[in-house]
């Protein structure tokens, strides 16, 4: 019987479910993303307000500077009226004429007439601005923050936005793009009905219509359902608000039950047209949606995210550098450790993966960086976002033949015979099982060298070779170092290898090649060769290595590393 698990003791009697949305008839189940939805960067502003150490104005314009440089077309920049230095920010960047023509920012202010008429005073001068207004309007808001009914908290967002509009009017005449944008704070746990009263209510202030479209955001400000409960919400809010057509439906996730990154794919599904996020999730408690999972996602499904995320360790270095937070190894597409595999069948797959895709794409006539992408365990190439196969296979005491290999054909363009591979990676298991950690790839090559490539008690150190052209009529003669020795052999074969072995006998060294592959090691006339040979030496099966430009002397080699090889297993037994 398997064990029984056990009641845990923990309170959770205390939490409730979260009421699921009447929407039997719902549709984005079956709906696909096939276009990036919009996107805003709230980093500065989300992002920033939940630092340890909020950013100084030169971090700020170094994310707001590479915020542009990804793509994002619309960049929450600050809530001005929270402090000077925000205000000084949102100044600096329209003084400073930083913005691009391209590029809308957008600021954000609690529904009180003077923190909305500061906020608007910080945008004068700018090309394009959208000012971003909020109020919680959930129950548990409306009792005990702001101790209002429903219709007081309705008209803090309609006041909230008849201000705006006048400010607007009086501060931003010659701004020529001037968007509005309004927030239902707390809306996952807002009465449906409700929020739609109110959105409509500020859409009636507003007048949304051609060219003057509104942003309505619905956010889960805390994550505290399933994302198929806002994938509801949000389609119920797409089908039933008024001027849909004018309306740019926008989501605001955070990730407090890890979800946040479902949530939005689901709501996108749901209708919504924007998402609302920061760079590696950044932002309140657990964070906002990241945005670059989000795009990626994308990426990885053949849709353009619209965001250039092509080098995305530079990106990481700064974010980590304006927050002052380390992006976890293990974060998606963006953590050191994403593209890299230690386990052996991982490797393996992955090895295999590589250059069945280097094959096909040959044989396709096609770059293989232009040829469909489709290898195990890795959803995207890492190419791709500017990362190198170098660090995709590493070696540790999980790792099996398949690692191990690769990194010797990457980095030494030796191609080993499979039963080579299995016997080379059980003497990196003893040494790995030994040392323990992680390998590099040159402690690798180290053990690689000192089993195959050392010499030994055998070396050849020089070889003539005759045949009178008939089968079995090869001679070889050979200066060979023995012991200690130089003695010259002779001996005769079908061949230079079989040949090489006879003349062995002459000083006793008894040696059945039972395997032998050779290969090029580049291409062009002064390339060197491989050779491996699998030979049984006094009872013992074993294989040598030999690398050399002339290849007989490669063969040659190889024979005697395979009997310096048994000689040093059974001299360590
Ligand atoms: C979900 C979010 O992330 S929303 C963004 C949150 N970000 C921030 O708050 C950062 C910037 N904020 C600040 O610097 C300050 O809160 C300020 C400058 C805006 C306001 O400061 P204060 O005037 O001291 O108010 P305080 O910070 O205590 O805010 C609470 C007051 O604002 C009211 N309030 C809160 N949100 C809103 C809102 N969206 N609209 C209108 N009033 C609001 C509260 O009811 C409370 O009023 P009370 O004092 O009459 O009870
Ligand atoms: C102001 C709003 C959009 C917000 O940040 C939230 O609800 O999380």
């Amino acid at each position: 019987m398997m064990p029984q698990q056990q009641p845990s003791g923990m309170p959770f009697q205390r939490y409730t479910p979260f009421p699921r949305v009447d929407l039997p008839d719902r549709t984005w189940p079956s709906a696909t993303i096939t276009q990036a939805p919009r996107w805003l960067s709230t980093d500065l502003r989300d992002g920033n307000q939940a630092l340890i150490e909020p950013m100084d104005p030169e971090r700020k314009r170094e994310m707001f500077d590479l915020l542009v440089t990804m793509g994002y077309k619309e960049i929450e920049v600050g809530f001005p009226a929270a402090s000077q230095t925000d205000f000084d920010f949102v100044r600096s960047l329209i003084d400073g004429e930083a913005i691009p023509d391209d590029v809308q920012i957008s600021v954000l202010t609690q529904a009180r007439e003077d923190l909305i008429e500061r906020t608007v005073q910080s945008l004068v001068g700018a090309k394009r601005a959208t000012v971003h207004l909020y109020n919680a309007t959930a129950p548990q808001f409306r009792r005990v923050v702001f101790e209002v009914d429903r219709d007081a908290c309705k008209a803090i967002a309609v006041e909230g936005t008849r201000h705006v509009m006048k400010f607007a009017e009086q501060y931003l005449a010659d701004t020529e793009y001037f968007g509005y944008e309004y927030s239902p704070e707390i809306f996952i746990d807002t009465e449906l009905d409700f929020a739609l009263e109110v959105c409509e209510a500020v859409m009636d202030v507003w007048q949304p219509g051609p060219g003057r479209e509104i942003i309505l955001n619905l956010p889960a400000t805390v994550e505290r359902a399933t994302p198929n409960v806002y994938a509801d919400q949000i389609e119920w809010m797409s089908r039933n608000l008024s001027r849909r057509e004018h309306v740019c439906l926008s989501v605001h996730p955070h990730n407090d039950r890890g979800a946040a990154v479902a949530a939005a794919e689901l709501a996108v599904m749901g209708g919504a047209d924007r998402v609302e996020g920061c760079l590696f999730g950044h932002g309140e408690r657990t964070g906002n949606v990241d945005l670059i999972t989000l795009g990626m996602n994308l990426f990885s499904q053949g849709v353009d995210p619209m965001i250039d995320f092509s080098d995305i360790d530079a990106i990481r270095s700064t974010v980590e550098h304006c927050t002052q937070l380390p992006v976890a190894p293990r974060h998606p597409y963006g953590g050191e450790l994403v593209y890299t595999a230690f386990s052996g069948s991982h490797q393996d797959a992955i090895n295999k993966g590589l250059r069945s895709l280097e094959e096909e794409a040959e044989a396709a006539g096609t770059p293989v960086n232009e040829y469909p992408w489709q290898v195990p365990y890795l959803p995207i190439d890492p190419k791709d976002v500017g990362r190198t196969y170098e660090a995709v296979i590493r070696v540790n005491s999980q790792s099996g033949k398949g690692g191990v290999s690769h990194i010797l054909n990457r980095d030494h363009a030796l191609d080993l015979p499979r039963r080579l591979q299995i016997e080379f990676s059980r003497a990196v298991q003893e040494f790995t099982d030994a040392e323990g950690g992680e390998f590099s790839a040159e402690r690798l090559w180290e053990i690689f060298t000192q089993i195959y490539l050392t010499d030994g008690p055998l070396g050849v150190m020089a070889h003539r070779s005759s045949t009178n052209g008939s089968e079995g009529s090869y001679t070889v003669s050979a200066d060979v170092r023995f012991e200690g020795e130089i003695r010259e052999v002779t001996g005769n074969g079908n061949g230079p290898i079989s040949a090489f072995v006879d003349a062995l006998g002459e000083i006793g060294v008894k040696v059945r090649v039972l395997d032998y592959v050779e290969h090029a090691m580049s291409e062009g006339g002064d390339a060197r060769a491989a050779a491996y040979v699998e030979a049984e030496v006094e009872g013992r099966t074993v294989w040598g290595v030999g690398i050399h430009a002339n290849i007989t002397t490669a063969s040659f080699r190889a024979v005697c590393s395979a009997v310096n090889h048994a000689a040093t297993i059974a001299a360590n037994r």
